[in-house]
């Protein structure tokens, strides 16, 4: 017997320490219990449950986060989506498709292709996140540059509220100007102010054949210059930079072998349209010219999807290569044209004040989004390095501050950067979002402690 009956639940050790956290290592999982709801209606139960009971809610998807937005460290009840993953409805005329939110977001992807559709938002991680958590946290990923993020491809959300109130928010309409959209307050919420039980997607037509170019600069100066030059003379979908460690911890990792020989100090993996022969020699000349410029010192272009996979990997596995260094990371970003700068004077902040740490860098430059992890030293404790994680923090987010910048471009708030929102949200901004907040949930069950 528990007290969730009929409704799913599990309450031993090795279940809560897996649901009970996301992919971020600093906070102990303790929940009190995980329960799995199939049904809005369920999701209404719990949330009557949880009033009646005095519980706290996290609501939980694929749990890849990385700011701890879906940590539960102290009792409260974990709701996991994952039993509730059908898609409901997928309309080619206006190209969308209804999901329940535990989809993940790596089938949604699929299912769409199927279909002869593109769902493009697509991120390392996409495979084992799912629908409702990827809105929750308004993901970004590679192709913002072209697609935007989450939010962008939201037409509709079924929410269940503190009150225990079903929302039905926009019913997938394409127009609808009447009064405040209040979708558009639950992407990105990380679950403080509902539980996203379903939602209508936007789909589009695919793109015409991709290609893919790993190029090497010269030197930090560069990447502007060639990200506005390829940017001109390509339809790009994807314009993501790394630096030389990444390289190593990706080779490290999966055994491979860098393609290029020289050694650049930053590297980019550009993906364009490519319909025929005329792109490919497009990107060819414009690479020459770059290379001529003394912007790029080596590069190579995928010949085939396979070829276009593998140099893409170069990119993609960086995060999970590094992983095991428990990094401290900081998703910052700053106007697109000021990256370069800004990576500047970080780069010379970390290295005067913290000498002994390595830093790893890469991102989605042409979005102005830089991931800044800085590296576990092997001697030191987990609980010692968040420590000193911590203390950096200021120094680099008063440079965030004076660029105008963000503390966290995409990857939210949670439990990482919650004492860090005011450098880039000003007090009548977080003012309102606690108002915000007691509306959708007046007795404060959801996901207590994350955000503001
Ligand atoms: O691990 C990171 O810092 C970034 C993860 C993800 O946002 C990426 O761009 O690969
Ligand atoms: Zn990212």
């Amino acid at each position: 017997m528990s007290r969730f009956d009929p409704i799913e639940s599990l309450t031993d050790d090795e279940s809560l320490a897996h649901y009970g956290r996301d992919w971020t290592r600093f906070w102990p999982a303790r929940p009190e219990a995980v329960v799995f709801p199939r049904s809005t209606e369920e999701v209404v139960d719990l949330v009557r449950l949880a009033r009646r009971d005095g519980l706290k809610l996290v609501p939980s998807g694929g749990r890849t986060g990385l700011s701890g937005g879906a940590v539960a460290s102290s009792g409260e009840v974990v709701v996991s989506l994952e039993k509730m993953r059908e898609l409901v409805e997928l309309d080619t005329t206006e190209p969308g498709l209804r999901a329940q939110a535990g989809l993940p977001v790596g089938e949604l992807q699929r299912r769409a292709t199927e279909a002869g559709l593109y769902y493009p938002v697509d991120w390392a991680a996409a495979a084992s996140s799912q629908l409702g958590g990827s809105i929750a946290t308004n993901a970004g990923g590679i192709r913002v540059l072209r697609y935007g993020m989450t939010r962008d491809w939201v037409q509709g959300l079924t929410v269940v509220t503190g009150t225990g109130e079903v929302l039905e928010l926009n019913r997938g309409l394409v127009k609808n100007n009447t009064g405040l959209d209040l979708r558009h307050l639950m992407i990105g919420s990380e679950g403080v102010l509902g539980i996203i039980t379903e939602a209508t997607m936007a789909l589009t037509r695919p793109p015409p054949e991709q290609s893919v170019l790993l190029i090497g600069f010269a030197g930090l100066s560069s990447i502007m210059p060639v990200f506005t030059e390829l940017r001109a003379g390509l339809t790009l979908s994807a314009f993501e930079f790394f630096d030389r460690r990444s390289i190593e911890y990706v080779a490290g990792a999966t055994g491979e072998d860098f393609p290029l020989d020289g050694e650049c100090p930053y590297y980019a993996v550009v993906e364009f349209d490519d319909p025929g022969q005329a792109s490919q020699e497009r990107a060819l000349e414009l690479f020459e010219r770059l290379a001529e410029a003394g912007h790029l010192a080596d590069g190579t272009i995928s010949q085939s999807l396979t070829q276009a996979k593998e140099l893409w990997r170069w990119r993609e596995a960086i995060s999970e290569s590094i992983s095991p260094m428990t990094p401290y990371k900081n998703d910052l970003s700053v106007r697109v044209s000021r990256v370069p700068e800004f990576l500047d004077a970080l780069d010379r902040l970390v290295s005067e004040h913290y000498p002994e740490f390595e830093v790893v860098w890469f991102g989605h430059i042409g979005d102005g989004n830089l991931h800044m992890n800085v590296l576990r030293p092997e001697d030191w404790s987990i609980g010692n390095f968040h420590a000193a994680g911590r203390e950096l923090s200021p120094r680099v987010f008063e440079l965030v501050r004076q660029f105008e910048g963000s503390v966290s471009a995409e990857h939210g708030v949670g439990l990482l950067k919650r004492e860090d929102l005011h450098y880039t949200r000003s007090k009548a901004e977080i003012e309102l979002m606690r108002q915000i907040k007691a509306a959708f949930d007046p007795e404060g069950i959801f996901n207590p402690g994350k955000v503001f």
